[in-house]
């Protein structure tokens, strides 16, 4: 009997997207980008020292194929990951107009956004009065703060204060189609924030917003602010039915693990775990243990973006993947026969680019449970043609199974 486990390493991008000039960082475009090829090359040249050291180490993920992989879509040398694979690869690019985590989702879970997002500009105000007026009707406050691109870790820091002391949201965005809402937990208050995310998600999703985001925080103005992890996505419902609803209306269970509830408004989800990424790594031995026959497990592991890529931080970026190398190796180690395993991402965040924002690039497709071999350049929509296949549940979209 068979089973699917689908794990996204959030962003862990490996360049060489064909239209990455026309993806931009600021006025950069994304050309060169490469969110795993650079990282090496700092973990090589001793520039990512910082908690670690020596070349990247992740001897299970490049065992399955990763250097290869990273190879085939952007020809950079690769210090550290260059052994011979032995498991199922190949280089996935993306047709979707975003380079945003639920574009990558959907297009893996078999359905390319059929629209093009609306972005906000990042000259003068993000967000017009009309918008403004909404968000702030519905916070029962005189105006909003913010009201530009920024990164959420810097805005918070530069407003805090002021938010506490005049009690109106910080509004902000990014390259991605998004709508940000940054608040104290305490003194504007979390429940406050979230009924607030909820509220105003529907005026922006039919505007083609992707996703209103609730960004909660603490601390005080003397000792700074930190985020928490009560962050809640209020994401567009998908337009179609995708991979999970393939597998439910064959009668299997679906799974969720981390964020993916979120991206996929829990469309097709039976059960959802969320956590650390080290809680979700338990949560997905968990479901390797005692997932169903028939089943799709799906996990998203967002700490390689959020907490690295985003924050321009090459040597945590390093830890994180050498760590992930390391769980997952156990993990892989209790497959059964008929379980297949396949690890991709999303997009990229290289950490080492100009800005704070996502990277336009090709991902990895490294399966397990599959045989040996390489599937060449693949498309994201093939990753849900192929769990589909191996699952025996009929596909929909373009998808083909690279099986
Ligand atoms: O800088 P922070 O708030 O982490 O925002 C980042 O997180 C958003 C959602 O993943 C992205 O669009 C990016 O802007
Ligand atoms: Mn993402
Ligand atoms: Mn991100």
């Amino acid at each position: 009997m068979a089973r699917s486990f689908l794990v996204v390493m959030d962003s862990v991008g490996i360049g060489g997207a064909p239209d990455a000039s026309s993806y931009f960082n600021k006025d950069l475009p994304d050309l060169g980008a490469n969110t795993l090829a650079h990282i090496a090359q700092a973990c090589a040249e001793g520039r990512a020292e910082e908690d670690r050291s020596g070349p990247l180490h992740m001897p299970t993920l490049d065992a399955l194929g990763l250097g290869a992989a990273l190879r085939l879509a952007s020809s950079q040398p690769v210090p550290g990951l260059d052994a011979a694979p032995q498991g199922l690869w190949g280089a996935a690019s993306e047709v979707s107009a975003g380079k945003d985590t639920p574009s990558g989702h959907w297009e893996l879970a078999g359905l390319p956004v059929p629209w093009d997002w609306t972005y906000f500009p990042d000259q003068g105000d993000a967000f017009d009065a009309a918008l403004v007026a909404h968000v702030a009707h519905a916070a029962g406050t005189d105006g909003i703060l913010g009201n530009c691109h920024a990164s959420g870790t810097t805005i918070i820091g530069e407003l805090g204060a002021e938010h506490m002391r005049s009690g109106l949201p910080i509004c902000y965005t990014s390259a991605d189609s998004v709508f940000q809402i940054a608040a104290h937990e305490e003194s504007f208050g979390l429940d406050r924030l979230l009924t607030l995310c909820r509220d105003v998600a529907p005026y922006l999703h039919a505007m083609k917003v992707g996703r209103v985001i609730a960004r909660p925080f603490v601390g005080s103005p003397e000792e700074g602010f930190t985020r928490t992890t009560n962050r809640r996505d209020y994401a567009i419902i998908p337009p179609a039915p995708i991979l999970t609803d393939w597998v439910q209306q064959s009668g299997g269970r679906v799974h969720g693990i981390g964020k993916i509830g979120d991206i996929f408004s829990m469309q097709g989800i039976d059960t959802l775990k969320k956590g650390t990424d080290a809680e979700l790594m338990g949560h997905l031995a968990e479901a390797v243990r005692s997932a169903e026959d028939g089943s799709l497990t799906f996990a998203n592991f967002v700490e390689f973006d959020s907490l690295y890529g985003h924050r321009r931080d090459i040597s945590g970026y390093a830890r994180a993947l050498e760590w992930f190398d390391g769980e997952i190796a156990r993990v892989i180690k209790r497959l059964r026969p008929g379980d297949l395993m396949v690890l991709t991402a999303d997009h990229g965040n290289d950490p080492s680019w100009p800005g704070t924002d996502h990277t336009r690039e090709q991902v990895p497709v490294l399966i397990a449970g599959a045989g040996a071999g390489s599937i060449g350049s693949v498309r994201f929509a093939d990753v849900a043609a192929s769990v589909a296949a191996h699952l025996g549940v009929a596909a929909q979209g373009p998808g083909r199974s690279f099986l």
